[in-house]
């Protein structure tokens, strides 16, 4: 997969050459490049805000250094757009399942906005050149894509083959089958009058498991009550109604 992440401020994804994700593209199973917006600028001053039409608080984005950008990021293919993902609070929420949507996608282009947003008409214009997707990270405001970025491209990128050393890990965590994780523990088994669920300690794989089952859905029914009612009734084994 290649990433390409437009911003004024390319430094905000510095971190994104660390840990995980900074081995996956040492090891080549991801492409990023990260692209600082003034470069599409022509003028003196690199001017890449204007006052918006209408008035109003606030600068928005002009649009042609968009258009130079997202022009010259975007990889020439034959069948099919690249995605155009725009960090907005008005966009559809990110999740776990769009995370792996996304993950299958060979080309992810990531427009980050700051100011009060970039000219609508960029938008509009990408609908030709990109399958563009407005997106949420969360009901809160931010004051730029930047930091949505980080969190989607490390939520995404740590789906693609090879990046987790052990893909297992991905079937048992938060979300991946609708529910939030089980509590985990590690030695000391007594910690501070705190003990370790005895049957942790038993050997017994059936019934760690059958806890562990029982607990991802006393939490998710206690944290995230919203989740239960999405749950695939094929996720609902005759054990897990019983636990209900
Ligand atoms: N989930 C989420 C995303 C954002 C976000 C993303 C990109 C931008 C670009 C400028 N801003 C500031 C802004 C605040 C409010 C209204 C309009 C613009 C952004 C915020 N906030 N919250």
């Amino acid at each position: 997969m290649r990433i390409d992440v437009v911003s004024i401020f390319p430094e905000y994804l510095a971190p994104l050459e660390l840990s995980l994700i900074g081995k996956a593209r040492q090891d080549g199973l991801l492409e990023l490049n990260v692209h600082d917006l003034r470069t599409f600028t022509t003028d003196k001053h690199r001017t890449v805000d204007d006052t918006p039409y209408g008035g109003g608080a606030g600068m928005v984005m002009k649009p042609e250094p968009w258009a130079q950008a997202l022009e010259s990021v975007a990889a020439a293919r034959e069948n099919s757009k690249p995605v155009l993902i725009v960090p907005s609070p008005a966009g559809e929420k990110f999740n776990q399942a769009l995370a792996y949507e996304l993950a299958e996608e060979e080309q992810l282009v990531f427009a980050c906005g700051r100011y009060e947003g970039i000219d609508e008409r960029v938008i509009d214009w990408a609908q030709d050149h990109f399958r563009v997707r407005p997106v949420s990270l969360g009901d809160y405001v931010l004051n730029g894509g930047e930091v949505a970025v980080l969190a989607m491209v490390e939520a995404i990128g740590r789906l693609l083959p090879g990046v987790v050393g052990n893909p297992e890990s991905l079937v048992e965590e938060s979300h991946s089958d609708g529910l939030l994780e089980y509590p985990v523990y590690t030695k000391p088994s007594a910690w501070r009058d705190h003990d370790v669920p005895p049957i942790l300690l038993s050997g017994n794989h059936g019934k760690i498991a059958q806890w562990r089952r029982h607990e991802q859905f006393r939490r998710t029914a206690e944290r995230r009550p919203d989740l239960m009612e999405g749950l695939d009734a094929g996720v609902l084994s005759r054990a897990d109604r019983q636990a209900l």
